[in-house]
């Protein structure tokens, strides 16, 4: 047999049929489902008389427009369009016999943050939702992307997708990471190294020391980005970590079922010689604790470093960068630890899991927050919620001067009540910079947790190693 890498695997298990050119129908195991983009997809399903093909394997959760304050369920803050497609959902999970968790369901959150919780997402799956940041689900060693209106249509129909295989990309990160480097960082590094379409046409397989010493949380946080670096999905393989997450969660298998699971799941690696078509290798020890100065994922810098002239970069990148120094109101030379912000948010299913939260409350333990400035903590999920005040992290927060939030995507995007005012400056924890991402004229800097926290007591980008 020739040798695979992981994905070569997962795809072959996963095919039902294969045309001439390639073109495959996959076989999908789990299809997670958010209010923003499933709309249409069930209407149309409505409108053809089909059902839901497989309502076992489909789980719905509101969380793109879901207003993240006490007393939600009667909030009059979410606009028209937020409403409408968090009441279509609701109608649509109960009409169609689907798994769902409303806002009223304490495992209610962000879908990336439910289905790993749940146990949904396990190693050597095939998972898709229609949200580009499906590639989370990666770290479990499953094939997981995110998928368009039309194709939620066609997996709810028949729970296949078209696809054409992409090609393999391996990213080494090497060796130990130093203090106050975290997951965040290397995957912010990787798209400063590789450029947001470093990945187009490739999946990604995340391995190296660095990334086997991550934690289940660490690795959903890298996977999480491999989308922002232009992939079609990230992968890394499953290993003790990875069952020992896996084991006793709700929708987990067990018994015997866990028995034959693992037996396929120790299959999950990529053989010693597999063809990989690109190759990148990093050094753990050099990547450093960094944050963005512009206004796409790969304007990465450390946070040691200045804000760059646009002169110093090539050919068409110039007047882009010229263009978002000026929406990020950032002047060249400007050492980035002197840039002040306004708020702080911690959160989104980039960095709203338990460990993140436990990583900014160690930076917060027994001190405050800037005064004047706005900060706060959306738990990933009502259970990361729960967890978190149960081990005293909420006490931490609160003590600091942060808002403790419920869960949702909150000020990861603009669509429901949390967002910046134009021209305000937010250290981030989320995923995408994008102007007015975070709110009209909002300006973002996204970085990790810790230096999440670390900034919101300096009130500036801050080295999160001078407070350790
Ligand atoms: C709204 C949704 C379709 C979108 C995505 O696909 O990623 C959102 O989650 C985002 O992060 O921009
Ligand atoms: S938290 Fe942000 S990145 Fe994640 S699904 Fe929600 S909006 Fe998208």
């Amino acid at each position: 047999m020739s040798p695979k890498t992981l994905y070569d695997k997962i795809w072959d298990a996963h095919v039902a049929h294969e045309a001439d050119d390639g073109t495959t129908l996959l076989y999908i195991d789990r299809h997670l489902v958010h209010e923003v983009t499933s709309p249409q997809a069930f209407e149309g399903l409505r409108m053809t008389g089909r059902t839901v093909r497989a309502p076992d394997k489909t789980i719905a959760v509101p969380d793109h427009n879901v207003p993240t304050t006490l007393g939600r369920e009667n909030a009059d803050n979410m606009t028209e369009d937020s409403r409408i497609q968090v009441a279509a959902l609701d109608t649509n999970a109960k009409e169609f016999g689907i798994h769902y968790y409303p806002v009223s369901d304490i495992r209610q959150g962000i879908v990336h943050i439910v289905g790993p919780e749940q146990g949904w997402t396990l190693p050597g799956m095939t998972v898709v939702c229609g949200d580009s940041h499906t590639a989370t689900h990666g770290a479990f060693g499953a094939l997981a992307h995110g998928i368009g209106t039309s194709e939620v249509e066609h997996v709810l129909a028949t729970q296949t997708l078209i696809q054409k295989k992409s090609k393999n990309m391996k990213v080494e990160i090497t060796g130990k990471l130093r203090p106050g480097v975290t997951a965040k960082d290397i995957t912010l590094s990787v798209i400063g190294h590789t450029g947001t379409a470093g990945g187009t046409g490739y999946v990604i397989e995340y391995c190296g020391e660095a990334i086997r010493d991550l934690s289940m949380e660490g690795r959903m946080t890298v996977c999480n980005m491999a989308i922002e670096g232009g992939a079609r999905a990230g992968l890394i393989a499953p290993d003790e970590k990875t069952y020992e997450y896996c084991m006793g969660r709700p929708h987990a298998p067990k018994g015997a079922q866990w028995e034959a699971a693992m037996s396929w799941w120790k299959t999950l690696y990529s053989d010693d010689d597999a063809h990989w078509d690109k190759v990148i290798t990093i050094k753990g020890d050099e990547i450093a604790p960094v944050v963005t100065w512009g206004t796409s994922p790969e304007d990465v810098l450390p946070i040691t470093a200045s804000v760059p002239n646009a002169e110093d970069f090539k050919g068409g990148k110039i007047g882009a960068v010229q263009r978002s120094l000026e929406y990020m109101g950032l002047t060249p030379g400007t050492p980035l630890s002197e840039v002040e912000i306004d708020t702080v948010f911690i959160g989104s299913c980039t960095n709203g899991r338990i460990e993140d939260l436990r990583a900014a409350a160690e930076i917060l333990k027994g001190k405050k927050k800037k005064e004047g400035l706005r900060a706060m903590v959306v738990p990933g999920s009502g259970l990361v919620r729960a967890q978190a005040e149960e081990e005293g992290l909420a006490d931490i927060f609160k003590d600091a001067g942060f808002e403790w939030r419920l869960a949702g995507c909150s000020m990861c995007l603009a669509m429901n009540p949390d967002q910046l005012a134009p021209g305000e400056r937010c250290a981030a924890t989320s995923n995408r910079n994008f102007e007015g991402r975070q709110g009209r004229g909002g300006r973002t800097h996204l970085m990790s947790p810790a230096m999440a926290a670390a900034a919101a007591i300096t009130g500036r980008l801050t080295d999160v190693r001078e407070l350790m």
